[in-house]
């Protein structure tokens, strides 16, 4: 063990393992967690970094695991849900399955949209793997849902759907599984008497059950990407194929060809809601990890000197501690919201199978909101992780380059991030709401007092000292009401349409505004949620360090927003010069327990998978074994030497 992480783990001022419970949801789900983390031990799951790997030998590699993580998970007994989940993410540590897109979004689309008979046929199929599904939605033209050109037309003669991709750009594009998969949901514009009735699932047969040869349809890989390598992003082009009525998911044309409307358009949807809401806490995970490596890293690393002493640990330098702890107190907040959104989710979704569609849109524009805030922090926050560990961050061996190439693209796919946080529609009509007298419920219910506490930028001299930087419940009240954003998108909106802009523009023009707003409304729905949960915490020291972090995550994000804050007169100048001054004294607070802080999340060093991020410390003799593992070192000359350079 590394003497510089032994004596770190000596300082912390609180009990690691009762974090741990905490961030687990308690002891015998941490116990649990343990337990499924033993399978990484089974010989069966050794394999070659990928990062050595060619890329179809990464996938060769990935489709082996899918494999074996289904044997296996019969072999352990894991059968609940939660624990696949958990025994998955920890097989797949940094990297996708090539099954992934079976899991996370064919499985839950048959299970939400699925009739008795369909779910009759299609779940045993499917959750024994004999079906391997993808869902394919995107096409090569676009994204946008109603520009969709893929058709599915139905023909009463044959009691059949004929679904087609008529140009170039109405080739499916992008669905995982392009090689693996033998069946797609595939999402088309529904025809049926002549009339257009919107986007539709359809369950397709690609390829053969025995064979696996494509069936008269033209599918494959879209080529090599930014990351997801181990996954086969495919292409899809359907000519004129024909389908059985009863594969229309959900059944709404009946055998004469009538269309009959389901509760809600919006219901086809569910699948896309559902992985938003799963990426609010997969953006902790990686925020998490990030933040062990660099921090773990930083605790051993040596570096010039701050007195002329030996050298100091690079986590001893202030900007170090600045770079990493508003990330460290982010992956904080972000677990305690991921739990949010989770319950969320299962709560809405609960009411939703019953029949109560109420609170659909919230959950859409929620899980859409928060999608986009916590996938772009956490972007921008893994970089920030590699570029503080020197050149050994840019080492494929720190697992920084993948965590970001393979974390990037959720910034993109569920709904690119500015269209996500364009959503706002939501948010401006609550607004309207609360403005014409009505009382909204939930989290949406500070617009009620709107009209009372107007943010309005103030003169200088009259802005008054509402916040006490130092008291947590003051700085989430500023959050609340610098969200109040919204009403300067809403007015701007109003403008538009009195210089009789059409409505369509008027939104477009006010869209810098609208995702302003939603970026002020998930910030301050994040700072609530961490403060809230501060209150469930009952251990003093835990509650005391979770407090210096929440103070901190406040604070930093005013800092780096002071405009808002200055310009709606929530805070004042000579308060705003105090930040920097608060901020570095929670810095100094933190760094004794900044080990001890990532050693909560408990990531075994195999899930990590860093060399950087050993919970050891012993990151040299490792960095030196890793290299000489490299394929270029198979030979002492590579026969490169003997081809071009003799
Ligand atoms: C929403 C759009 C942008 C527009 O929708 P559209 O209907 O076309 O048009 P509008 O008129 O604007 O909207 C009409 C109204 O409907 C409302 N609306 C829209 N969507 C919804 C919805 N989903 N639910 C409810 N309501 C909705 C809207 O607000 C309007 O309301 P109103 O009329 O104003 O009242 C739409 O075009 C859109 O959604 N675009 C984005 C398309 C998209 O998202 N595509 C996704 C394709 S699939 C994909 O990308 C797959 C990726 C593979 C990922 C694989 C890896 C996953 C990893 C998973 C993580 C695992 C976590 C594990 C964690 C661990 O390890 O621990
Ligand atoms: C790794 C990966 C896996 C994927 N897996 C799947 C899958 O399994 N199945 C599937 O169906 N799809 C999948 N996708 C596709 C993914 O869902 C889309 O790429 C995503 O929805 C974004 O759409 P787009 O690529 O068309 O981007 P575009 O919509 O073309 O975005 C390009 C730019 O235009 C801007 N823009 C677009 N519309 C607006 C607007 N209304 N207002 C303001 N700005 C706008 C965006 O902000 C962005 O800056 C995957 C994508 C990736 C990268």
């Amino acid at each position: 063990m590394n003497p510089d992480i032994v004596k770190e783990r000596q300082n912390a001022s609180f009990d690691v393992q009762k974090l741990t419970y905490i961030l687990d949801g308690g002891p015998e789900k941490t116990k649990r967690r343990r337990e499924i983390s033993l399978v990484l031990n089974d010989p069966d799951f050794d394999e070659e970094d990928p990062n050595f790997l060619s890329r179809s030998e990464r996938y060769e590699q990935a489709v082996r695991k899918s494999a074996q993580m289904i044997l296996k998970l019969r072999e352990y007994g894991i059968s609940d849900p939660a624990e696949i989940n958990c025994y998955k993410s920890v097989v797949r540590g940094n990297f996708h399955e090539s099954l992934g897109l079976h899991y996370v979004m064919f499985l839950p689309t048959l299970y939400s949209q699925c009739d008795q008979e369909q779910s009759k046929k299609w779940l045993p199929l499917a959750t024994s793997f004999e079906v391997l599904g993808t869902y394919a939605q995107t096409e090569l033209g676009h994204t946008h849902l109603r520009g969709l050109e893929t058709t599915a037309t139905f023909d009463p003669t044959t009691q059949e759907f004929v679904l087609n991709s008529p140009t170039v750009t109405s080739i499916k594009w992008w669905p995982g599984a392009g090689k693996t998969s033998n069946h797609a949901v595939v999402l088309a514009q529904l025809y049926t008497r002549g009339k257009c009735h919107g986007l539709h699932a359809f369950i397709v047969q690609l390829r053969h059950m025995d064979t696996h040869e494509p069936l008269p349809i033209l599918v494959g890989d879209i080529g090599p990407k930014f990351g997801f390598s181990e996954v086969d992003n495919g292409f899809l082009k359907l000519d004129h194929v024909r389908i059985p009525r009863e594969n229309m998911l959900m059944k709404h044309v009946e055998p004469d060809g009538r269309y009959v409307k389901p509760a809600s358009a919006k219901l086809t949807y569910g699948t896309m809601v559902f992985i938003r809401s799963l990426l609010v806490g997969l953006s902790a995970l990686v925020m998490a990890k990030s933040c062990t490596i660099a921090i773990r890293y930083s605790a051993v690393r040596h570096q010039s000197e701050i007195r002329s002493e030996p050298e100091p640990q690079i986590l001893d330098y202030q900007t170090q501690q600045y770079k990493l702890f508003p990330l460290l107190a982010t992956a904080y907040a972000f677990s305690f919201v991921g739990q949010y959104m989770t319950e969320t989710y299962y709560r809405i979704s609960g009411d939703i199978n019953q029949g109560d569609l109420s609170e659909l849109p919230e959950l859409h524009a929620v899980s859409a909101g928060l999608k986009a805030f916590t996938t772009w922090t956490t972007n921008t926050g893994i970089e920030v992780c590699r570029m503080s560990c020197g050149g050994h961050g840019y080492s494929r061996s720190s697992a920084l380059p993948d965590l970001y190439a393979e974390f990037t693209p959720t910034c993109t796919y569920e709904g690119e991030n500015t269209v996500m946080m364009l959503q706002t529609a939501y948010l401006v009509k609550s607004y309207r709401q609360a403005k014409a007298g009505e009382q909204l419920r939930g989290i949406m219910s500070y617009l009620n007092d709107m009209e009372q506490r107007h943010v309005r930028a103030h003169p200088a001299s009259a802005r008054p000292a509402l916040v006490d930087i130092n008291d947590l419940s003051d700085l989430v009240e500023s959050y609340k009401l610098r969200a109040a954003l919204v009403e300067s998108a809403a007015k701007s909106i109003q403008q538009e349409l009195q210089k009789r802009r059409s409505h369509e523009d008027a939104w477009n023009n006010s869209a810098i505004d609208l995702v302003k707003a939603s970026d002020a409304h998930c910030h301050y729905m994040v700072v609530k949620l961490f403060t809230d949960k501060l209150s469930e915490i009952g251990d003093p020291d835990i509650n005391l360090v979770l407090t210096t972090l929440a103070q901190l995550y406040a604070l930093h994000g005013i800092a780096l927003n002071s405009g808002d804050f200055l310009q709606a007169g929530l805070l004042t100048v000579p308060q705003m010069q105090q930040i920097p001054v608060r901020i570095k004294e929670l810095l100094c607070l933190i760094r004794p327990n900044a080990v001890a802080l990532v050693d909560a999340f408990d990531f075994p060093d195999k899930v990590l998978s860093s060399v950087l991020g050993r919970y050891d410390g012993n990151v040299y003799e490792n960095l030196f074994e890793w290299a000489r593992r490299s394929p270029l070192n198979a030979t002492e000359v590579h026969e490169s030497f003997h081809k071009y350079l003799k």
